[in-house]
């Protein structure tokens, strides 16, 4: 039963390790399968030395601990952890159709219907974790995968917090980052709004809204808003207004995420189930 499973010691030996499915930050992930029951599941393998040396084992406790309680469709489960001399293993769903940002890259950009589709989904996700205080804080394409009905998952918790403990570290590409996080200042759930509706802009045009080649002119063009929709692709006037109302500097004034699920071009986009079918 799912208690047993919580309380159960996992050890390397419950599982068959196949393939490599990638590379990340502190260590390799690998599809795998549990002997007793043959799930396939995805084993996240962490190397102590190098958790260590970054002080991060704090910030993977929180995530573990954040994560293992998460239950949503579009949330990546973590069904438990481990750990042996060297390394602390994460015993993950595996999604059947890996990273999404691989696919964005593939097909330069996405249709409205499925950008509207992830982007709905998303908004589903983050009022899941915004009900249970959680905010996610790195809503990028690289923390998102695919599963295998072609459903949106968010993995990497790594820079999720409960909000009432706002620690402000700068964290990977600043892209994402709302103007409240580059100025450091004090933040709420409403930053996911504010990298949902980046994701929304590189979704439809292959390139996040600030992007610029030194990071000095990022930080700027954030803090400006400096949000220009290029002539191509060519995009809906609804696409854009949807954007335009989740990228705004005053956080009271985004657009809230139950309201997104309401714009109508979501209506007129977004796949009820949730699953754009290629
Ligand atoms: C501290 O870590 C917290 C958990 O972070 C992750 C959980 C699961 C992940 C990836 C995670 O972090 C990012 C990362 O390691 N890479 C970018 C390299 C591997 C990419 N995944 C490829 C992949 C394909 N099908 C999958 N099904 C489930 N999980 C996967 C993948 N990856």
């Amino acid at each position: 039963t799912e208690a047993a499973s919580e309380k159960k010691r996992w050890t390397l030996n419950d599982f068959d390790i196949g393939k490599p499915l990638g590379r990340g930050k502190f260590g390799h992930v690998y599809i795998a399968r549990e002997k007793r029951s043959n799930h396939i599941v995805a084993l996240k393998v962490l190397f102590k030395s190098q958790l260590k040396q970054s002080q991060v084992e704090h910030q993977l406790r929180r995530e573990v601990e954040i994560q293992s309680h998460l239950r949503h469709p579009n949330i990546l489960r973590l069904y438990g952890y481990f750990y042996d001399q060297k390394r602390v293993y994460l015993i993950l769903e595996y999604a059947a159709k890996g990273e999404l940002y691989k696919e964005l890259q593939r097909c330069k950009h996405f249709s409205e219907r499925r950008a509207a589709t992830y982007v709905a989904s998303l908004a589903r996700a983050l009022i899941y974790c915004h009900g249970k205080h959680v905010i996610h804080r790195d809503i990028k394409p690289e923390n998102l995968l695919i599963g295998a009905q072609g459903e949106l998952k968010i993995a990497d918790f790594g820079w999720s917090v409960h909000t009432f403990n706002r620690r402000q570290t700068m964290c990977g590409t600043l892209d994402y980052l709302p103007p409240e996080m580059v100025e450091s200042a004090e933040h709420d759930a409403s930053v996911d709004i504010w990298s949902l509706g980046i994701l929304c802009y590189e979704f439809l045009y292959g390139v996040p809204p600030f992007e610029a080649k030194e990071h000095s002119d990022t930080y700027k063009r954030i803090l400006l808003v400096d949000l220009k929709f290029p002539p191509k692709p060519i995009v809906s006037a609804a696409a854009k207004d949807l954007i335009s109302q989740m990228l705004v500097r005053e956080t009271s004034k985004r657009m809230p995420l139950h309201k997104l699920l309401e714009h109508p071009w979501i209506i007129q986009n977004a796949d009820p189930s949730g699953v754009y079918r290629v």
